[in-house]
Formats: structure tokens, C-alpha cells, sequence
């Protein structure tokens, strides 16, 4: 964390000490077991990535962290201490920032108006609008986003541009851990480029940033530290050190469910299958095979099963 931000926000956290640890934390619905026993620790300085498909339980997780929900089993703790929060305003004023897809940023409203939206600075009656243009052109130049106009509504802007404005506006109100809801998902390879440039700049200002994704592509170029989710289980746990980009793709892809169906076709008698693509049989050997091929046997069997 940089001095300015631990001024800022009274930090007293030493580098190697979690900003947040979820502790064998499990959530309930009911009967439904959203997330059970994941343990995760959140660092200053390290962008931590969260990976998982559909109903993986990375939103309950998220809801958990930003204050929408409680927890039903273990411990959350912010900077040591164990806390429950009871709502998202408890989570904030414990400096925790959660940017969601669908940002909360008012689109009709100007850039200026949208990063001080709910903190305005007041003069006498009125706003005082010079000194709030004046921060929000210092902070945004000082992330490197270049927006010409702030009196533009935010509407008018790209959505990797709006996602750069909040977190922007989440640094400077004192965040020490920003939580992105998948802030890549819905942009295209530019404009992921340049959020992505911006998650390494929240980082290299001390946050903790939380990455929930479920491109292993644009976790592998800025995550140190990787956390697959799958059926509300963490299934992997690994710092950038311990693996390789094609390693957290092949488990994003279903790792150990690929190795046991690509072990079922080393022993029976699949030494040929079909090539659905070209609609050809051809001779594959089966540990070869690629997960796009194994995923696409997998559902030709399922078919078959029907
Ligand atoms: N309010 C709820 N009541 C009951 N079950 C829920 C509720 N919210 C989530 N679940 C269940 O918990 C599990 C995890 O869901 P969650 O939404 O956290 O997953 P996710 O990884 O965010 O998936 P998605 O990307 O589809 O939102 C799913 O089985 C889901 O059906």
C-alpha cells in the first residue's frame, strides 16, 4: 500500500498480513450448499482471481464479502478481526469496494457528478463543483484514463471506460480491498486491455483486488494468486508461481473430469473416434486428444446415452 493510501484510510496493515481472510466459509440457501468450506486470503498489492462457471458460487461469495449476505459456516476477518456485516454500507466503511458488471454509476449524469455521487463536497449550500472537477481530473490523470470531457455523461462511454471510473472513485474514497464482478465479460479485446491495466494500477496502489472472472486468459495476465470455485467448493488454490496458463485453462475446463474420461478412453476400445467436426472417423489416440475434443466425445456420448 502506498503512503498516501494508508494515510488515507488509516491502514495499519503489514504487507505479508491478509486485508481479508474467509476462513472455511460456507453459505446456505436453505438446502442448497452455495459455498462450502473456502478458505481465501486477500492480500495487499496482489490481484487475487476467482474462477468458476455457472453456479460455481462466486456471487454468493461476492454478496458474502460486500455485505448483502451472511455467512452460515467459519470466519471472515478484516485485518485480524472477525466480522459479520450487516449491510453493504458496513462493508464500505471497512473499506471494502465491490464494482459490480452492471455499475451503479448514474448514466445520464456527467463523470465528474458520478465519482462523487452520494460523497458530494459542499460549499456553503451549493456543491462545490470546481474543487470536485479538479479531484476527479487528478485522480483519473493520476490512473492514466484519459476522458477529455467531465461533463460528459457516462452513459456516452465505453464500458471499459465507466468500469475505469469506478474503480478509480473506489481508490480515492479509501477501498483497501476492490472486489471487480466480472468487469471483463462483457467488453471486447481492447477495451478488456485497458480494464486490465487498470486492475494492475489498483494493485500497484496497495489494494487487495479481488478478480471474479471466468476468463483464465485475462486472470493469467494479471492475477498472483488463482481460486477456482466449482459447485461452491475451491478446487484450486495456487499462487502464479505454481502454474502455467494452460494448466488453470485445463482446469477451468474440468482438469481432473478431462483426465478421468481421457483415462476411460486410454482403456476401452476408443482408439478411433469421430472427428465431429469434419464428420470423419479418424485415428486419435486418446491421451492426445485436446479438451475442446474431449468436451465435444463427452457430449457425443451423453447423446448417445439418450
Ligand atoms: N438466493 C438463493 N436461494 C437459493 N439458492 C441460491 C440463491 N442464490 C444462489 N443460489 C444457488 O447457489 C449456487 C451458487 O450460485 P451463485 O449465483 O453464487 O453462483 P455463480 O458462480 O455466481 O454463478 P453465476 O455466474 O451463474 O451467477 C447455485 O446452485 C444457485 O442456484
Amino acid at each position: 500500500m502506498s503512503t498516501a493510501t494508508a494515510e488515507r484510510t488509516g491502514s495499519h496493515t503489514t504487507s505479508d498480513e491478509a486485508l481479508l481472510e474467509l476462513d472455511n466459509i460456507g453459505k446456505s440457501y436453505g438446502n442448497v450448499h452455495a459455498l462450502r468450506g473456502v478458505n481465501i486470503h486477500v492480500r495487499q498489492g496482489e490481484v487475487t482471481c476467482v474462477l468458476g462457471d455457472n453456479g460455481a458460487g462466486k456471487s454468493t461469495l461476492i454478496k458474502i464479502i460486500a455485505g448483502l449476505h451472511d455467512y452460515t459456516e467459519g470466519t471472515m476477518k478484516i485485518n485480524g478481526i472477525v466480522r459479520r456485516f450487516g449491510s453493504p454500507r458496513a462493508a464500505q466503511a471497512a473499506g471494502i469496494a465491490t464494482v459490480y458488471q452492471d455499475l451503479a454509476l448514474a448514466p445520464l449524469m456527467s463523470v465528474w457528478r458520478n465519482f462523487f455521487l452520494g460523497n458530494e463536497i459542499r460549499r456553503g449550500l451549493g456543491l462545490d463543483i470546481e474543487k470536485m472537477k479538479q479531484i476527479c481530473d487528478a485522480e483519473l490523470t493520476k490512473m492514466g484514463i484519459a476522458i477529455p470531457d467531465l461533463d460528459r455523461p457516462v452513459g456516452g462511454l465505453s464500458g471499459g471506460q465507466r468500469q475505469c471510473i469506478a474503480i478509480a472513485r473506489a481508490i480515492y474514497f479509501g477501498a483497501r480491498v476492490i472486489i471487480l464482478d466480472e468487469p471483463t465479460a462483457a467488453l471486447g479485446v481492447k477495451q478488456s486491455g485497458v480494464v486490465l491495466k487498470y486492475i494492475v494500477a489498483a494493485r500497484d496502489a496497495g489494494l487487495g483486488v479481488i478478480f471474479i472472472t471466468h476468463n483464465p486468459h485475462h486472470a493469467f495476465l494479471v492475477g498472483n494468486h488463482f481460486i477456482i470455485l466449482k459447485l461452491g467448493r475451491v478446487v484450486l488454490d495456487a499462487h502464479r508461481d505454481e502454474l502455467t496458463l494452460d494448466q488453470l485453462t485445463a482446469e477451468m475446463a474440468g482438469g481432473q473430469e478431462l483426465e478421468e474420461l481421457s483415462h476411460e478412453l486410454r482403456g476401452v476400445d476408443v482408439d478411433k473416434v469421430v472427428d465431429v467436426k469434419q464428420g470423419e472417423r479418424v485415428h486419435v489416440v486418446a491421451p492426445s486428444l485436446d479438451q475442446e475434443e474431449l468436451s465435444e466425445v463427452r457430449s457425443e456420448e451423453a447423446e448417445e446415452e439418450k
